[in-house]
C-alpha cells in the first residue's frame, strides 16, 4: 500500500530553524473521489525518540521521572510532569539510546530492554516517532543518581511508584503525560495481569 501517488509536493519553505525545524509544505492530495486539492500544512521536523518504562515484577512497581516542561505550563499545567523517560535518538539505534537515556535520567542500568511499539504521539503536526520499551529492573541495577544532564538544563526527579497507584494517578489526573500513560497500561495489560 503506498500514498505516495496521492501526494505532490509542491514547496517547502522553512519557517524556523532553530532547535528543531518547522516548515511549511504546499502540496496537491488526491482526495479519495480521485479530486485534486492543494494544500498548506506547517510541519515541526523532530528526530525521532525513545521511551522506557522500567518495573519490577515481584515488588510491582515502576520508575518514572519528574520534570519541569515549558509548554505543558503555557498550557496551564502548573507542576512539575511525571513522565516516562525517553530522549531524542541522535542517530542512534533506539535500543541503545534508551539504554543510555534510561541511566541518564533515571541512574538505573538497564539490561534487557523489550521494545513494545511505536507511535507517532501527535501526527497532524510534528514528524517525531516515539519508540516504546520496557525492562524489568532490580534495586541493584541503579548506578547512580540520575536526574539528567545539568548543563543541558536537566534537573530530573526519579520516582518509584506501586503499579496500582500509578494506575490511579492517571485516573485523577496526576500523570498527564501521554507516553507515561501508555506504557502504564501496557504493563497494568501484560506483565501485573
Ligand atoms: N537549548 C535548547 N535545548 C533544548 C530545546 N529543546 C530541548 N532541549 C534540550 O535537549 C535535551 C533533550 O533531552 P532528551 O531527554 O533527549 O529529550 P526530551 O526532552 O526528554 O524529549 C523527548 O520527550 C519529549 C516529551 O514527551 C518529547 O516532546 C520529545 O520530542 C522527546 O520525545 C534536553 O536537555 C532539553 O532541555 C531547545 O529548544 N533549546
Ligand atoms: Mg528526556
Amino acid at each position: 500500500m503506498t500514498i505516495s501517488d496521492r501526494v505532490r509536493i509542491k514547496d517547502v519553505r522553512v519557517l524556523s530553524n532553530g532547535w528543531t525545524t518547522l516548515k511549511n509544505t504546499t502540496f496537491d492530495y488526491r482526495r479519495a473521489n480521485g479530486e485534486w486539492q492543494t494544500q498548506h500544512r506547517e510541519t515541526y521536523e523532530r528526530d525521532n525518540a525513545a521511551a522506557v518504562l522500567p518495573y519490577n515484577r515481584a515488588g510491582r512497581t515502576v520508575i518514572l521521572v519528574k520534570q519541569f516542561r515549558l509548554p505543558a505550563f503555557i498550557r496551564g499545567y502548573d507542576d512539575l510532569l511525571i513522565e516516562a523517560a525517553a530522549g531524542v535518538l541522535d542517530d542512534a539505534s533506539p535500543e541503545m539510546r534508551i539504554r543510555a537515556e534510561a541511566e541518564e535520567e533515571t541512574g538505573y542500568r538497564l539490561d534487557h530492554v523489550h521494545k513494545v511499539f511505536e507511535a507517532f504521539m501527535s501526527p497532524g503536526a510534528i514528524t517525531e516517532k516515539l519508540h516504546f520499551f520496557v525492562a524489568e529492573y532490580e534495586p541493584s541495577m541503579r548506578v547512580s543518581d540520575g536526574g539528567g544532564l545539568e548543563h543541558e538544563g536537566e534537573d530530573i526527579e526519579v520516582l518509584e511508584l506501586g503499579i496500582d497507584e500509578a494506575l490511579a494517578m492517571i485516573a485523577d489526573g496526576r500523570i498527564i503525560d501521554g507516553k507515561a500513560i501508555m506504557l502504564l497500561q501496557y504493563v497494568a495489560l501484560h506483565v501485573f495481569k
